[in-house]
């Protein structure tokens, strides 16, 4: 399909690059992102995302390539409908809550009253009524940052995009964004976000971009990375030899009584018919379809894999 042919995409892009002095942060990375979709952009420290994300949102135009968001090619003129949460968070210290999201509420075009009521509206219904008349230094960290979200849905947008969203939170409080976004996708909002975590990715995303180096190796929905690598079979048998053996791949390999290798071509039948009839007794056999984790591992390579862990523990270290 030709570039800006289909009306169903909230975001399209083919071909963004990105140098900063020479040195290419983003190397050509092509992203379609469906209306309605949670999206993530899953990759460790320093691989673009926050440019790509950027771009997307014409803070920053690309050296080359092009983009079209909600339809337009450029985005500041849809701003009003986009909420977006930079990486860098910050809300005016001395604003009160309720303040904090009507002002940026005001940034999109909706007026002061109105935002304060949808402000109080929003805490209320995020379990955050007894901050709507705090000042943010009051607040903590994490708290601040839910009110800087709310900011950035509370003039009602059809896309929404979050940087690092998860990070700064604690496992509660990321566990209640998970559901927003679930609650935004299901009224039909678009949600794109970066992370360097692969479970919020595998768990929330229809789709994913796996972005490394500046380059997104695959683009795509979440199963079809996954079925890029074939299940894992783990079989414990009674029988320590015998001519079921041969039913088992080249790349079988033993641990005590299991055995594991990856499913032959042709599916489990055949395999188990060839296990019982070779009399293995076979004392428990599982079937694994391998993770988003795996799936990264082989489309981005072992050194992307180590960079994202270590990203994680970085960040783990700084909470
Ligand atoms: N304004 C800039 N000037 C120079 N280099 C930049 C600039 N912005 C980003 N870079 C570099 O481009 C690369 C990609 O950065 P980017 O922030 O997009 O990565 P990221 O995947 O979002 O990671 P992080 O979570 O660390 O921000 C990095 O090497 C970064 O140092």
């Amino acid at each position: 399909m030709a570039f800006g042919q289909d009306g169903d995409w909230a975001i399209e892009a083919q071909g963004l690059v990105k140098r900063f002095d020479g040195f290419t942060a983003v190397d050509g990375v092509d992203i379609r992102v469906p209306r309605g979709a949670i999206y993530g952009i899953l990759g460790p420290n320093g691989a673009g995302k926050t440019t790509t994300l950027r771009m997307l949102l014409g803070i920053i135009d690309p050296d080359s390539g092009v983009r079209r968001v909600l339809g337009h090619e450029r985005p500041t003129e849809v701003a009003r409908r986009i909420g977006y949460l930079p990486e860098e968070r910050g809300l005016y210290p001395a604003m009160k809550a309720t303040e904090a999201i009507a002002f940026l509420a005001a940034l999109r075009g909706v007026p002061l009253k109105t935002g304060r009521r949808r402000a109080r509206e929003l805490l209320e219904e995020n379990g955050l009524s007894y901050a709507a008349d705090r000042q943010i230094r009051q607040l903590s960290k994490g708290m601040a940052q839910q009110v800087q979200l709310l900011g950035t849905l509370v003039h009602e947008p059809e896309l929404v995009v979050f940087d690092e969203p998860f990070s700064g939170l604690d496992a509660l409080n990321q566990g209640k964004l998970e559901k927003m976004i679930r609650t935004l996708a299901a009224r039909g909002t678009t949600v794109i976000f970066s992370t360097h975590v692969i479970a919020h990715a595998e768990r929330l995303c229809d789709q994913v971009a796996i972005i490394a180096g500046g380059k997104v190796p695959f683009a795509g929905l979440v199963d079809e990375a996954r079925d890029r690598l074939r299940p894992q079979v783990r079989l414990e048998t009674r029988a320590r030899d015998g001519a079921w053996r041969a039913a088992l791949p080249p790349d079988a390999r033993s641990e005590g009584a299991f055995w594991h290798f990856t499913l032959p071509e042709s599916g489990v039948e055949p395999l188990l018919r060839a296990l019982i009839e070779g009399e293995a007794g076979i004392l428990s056999l599982s079937i694994e379809r391998p993770g988003l984790h795996d799936a990264f591992v082989a489309i981005a390579g072992e050194a992307a894999a180590r960079a994202l862990q270590e990203t994680a523990q970085e960040a783990e270290k700084a909470a």
